[in-house]
């Protein structure tokens, strides 16, 4: 499909003119407030937020991986990343607008159009008066040379992200917008499905060529960054996606959930986390889990990150047990330990397992990709899965991966481990969801 793509001179220009503008953060408060019964204006804004920010996160992606250290850049999986990227820009920028009466773009705007210079070098994208641009500080980065310090009116975010747009009659080419606009954010969101496992296979690459046993500092501070930026370029597509395609739910306002059970859904993730290592040991029965938690206890949170971090930190105690008892000792599992407490700022979980721990030396290594203890599964070999599902460990993405799930909504994950007894893990949610995304 993009086998063939290629990034033109003229392409790249766009791109990196895209790349000089800040990236904008939304907070998951936001994200609530605005997607509370959408109108077809308010997804239109939505849409038009989405067409502006979504190719300036992608365009700071392309940047960086055409300009990774240490060679990294040539390798063939990286390459085939970085032309995922610049494709799914190239489609957005040339999105065609769509075309409104006038009583129609005056119930959308929030500011007045003569209070808008728009820069001469401002593409197409952004004619739309209501849509400067601002940091997530609220300030634009004025005065970078590129237009954007003509700006005599900046609009904040909130503003351009909400409407209030009640009581106007949607004519169809909204609709219709709106329609074409989700089919294409679908399409872009499958193309980048295997984008976690392509990177890891780059890395790979990478460490045979330079026959590396470990990836430095500084490639581990990359990925951190890249993956938390995919966990929020899809997030946002996954919550429109949501709005345009899916019926209400009192619950629910795209995928968010406004009222997460966090008993429920740690629930779940013991059990499937049991079953994946009860099919993985060929035993009957696994360790046991208890879990400790309010049966009421709920926030809004996006229940799909949280059983996935559950689920990985459980694999982890799950597997230390048996592993360190023996996979024949089923009756004689110590449990692992699950609680659950809420807090004034955050809603903490704790997992206790009597797995033997770590030793202090590995410590460090545990938050870096590609660090596993698993054998078997024998991360030379070519991945070969679409993207990470359920095999009970071995790529070592587990851990990094799960804090940076945490650390997208300002929650954030630790680790202690008692060498030769057991470890305890401690996933912080701020329950106040009002941080923005940390965007690097
Ligand atoms: N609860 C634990 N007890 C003991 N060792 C642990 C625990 N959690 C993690 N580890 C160690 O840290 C390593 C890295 O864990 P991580 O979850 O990142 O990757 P993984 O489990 O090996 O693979 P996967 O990416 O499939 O999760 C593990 O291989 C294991 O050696």
């Amino acid at each position: 499909m993009s086998a063939g793509f290629r990034i033109t001179p003229a392409l790249w220009d766009k791109i990196h003119h895209f790349a000089s503008f800040p990236q904008t953060g939304v907070s998951l408060q936001q994200m609530v407030l605005f997607g509370q019964n959408p109108s077809q204006g308010t997804l239109l804004k939505a849409s038009q937020f989405l067409a502006e920010e979504l190719p300036v996160r992608l365009a700071h992606r392309v940047k960086e991986l055409d300009e990774l250290p240490h060679n990294l850049s040539d390798m063939p999986s990286i390459k085939k990343v970085k032309n995922w990227y610049a494709q799914s820009f190239e489609e957005l920028v040339s999105f065609p607008q769509v075309i409104l009466p006038t009583d129609i773009r005056q119930a959308l705007m929030v500011s007045r159009p003569e209070e808008v210079t728009l820069p001469e070098s401002k593409p197409n994208l952004f004619n739309d008066p209501y849509s400067s641009h601002t940091s997530h500080h609220g300030h634009s980065n004025g005065g970078n040379g590129n237009g954007f310090n003509k700006l005599k009116l900046r609009v904040p975010m909130e503003r351009r992200y909400y409407a209030n747009t009640n009581n106007v009659k949607w004519p169809p080419e909204v609709q219709d917008y709106n329609k074409r606009f989700t089919k294409l954010l679908e399409h872009i969101k499958s193309r980048h499905d295997p984008t976690v496992t392509t990177v890891a296979q780059g890395v790979l690459e990478w460490k045979r060529s330079q026959n590396a046993k470990h990836i430095g500092l500084d490639m581990q501070a990359w990925l951190d960054r890249f993956y938390l930026s995919r966990i929020g370029i899809r997030f946002l597509i996954g919550q429109h996606v949501a709005l345009n395609t899916q019926q209400a739910h009192a619950d629910y306002v795209g995928i968010i959930c406004t009222k997460a059970n966090v008993h429920d859904i740690v629930q779940e993730a013991i059990e499937n986390a049991r079953f994946v290592c009860e099919e993985h040991y060929a035993m009957f029965k696994g360790p046991p889990v208890q879990l400790i938690c309010p049966k009421d206890l709920s926030f809004p949170y996006v229940p799909g990150h949280l059983s996935h971090i559950c689920f990985e930190l459980l694999k982890n105690s799950l597997r230390a047990v048996v592993e360190r008892y023996g996979a024949d000792q089923e009756d004689n599992f110590p449990p692992i330990k699950v609680v659950v407490v809420e807090g004034k700022e955050d809603i903490t979980i704790k997992i206790s397992d009597e797995g033997g721990g770590i030793p202090r030396s590995a410590i460090p290594l545990i938050w870096t990709y590609m660090y596993t203890t698993m054998e078997s599964k024998a991360i030379d070999k070519d991945f070969q899965t679409n993207d990470f599902k359920a095999p009970m460990a071995g790529f070592g993405y587990g851990l990094p991966l799960s804090r940076l799930y945490a650390r997208y909504f300002g929650g954030d994950l630790r680790l202690i481990a008692m060498d030769g007894f057991g470890t305890d893990v401690y996933i912080h949610l701020n329950r106040l969801s009002s941080s923005r995304e940390p965007l690097p």
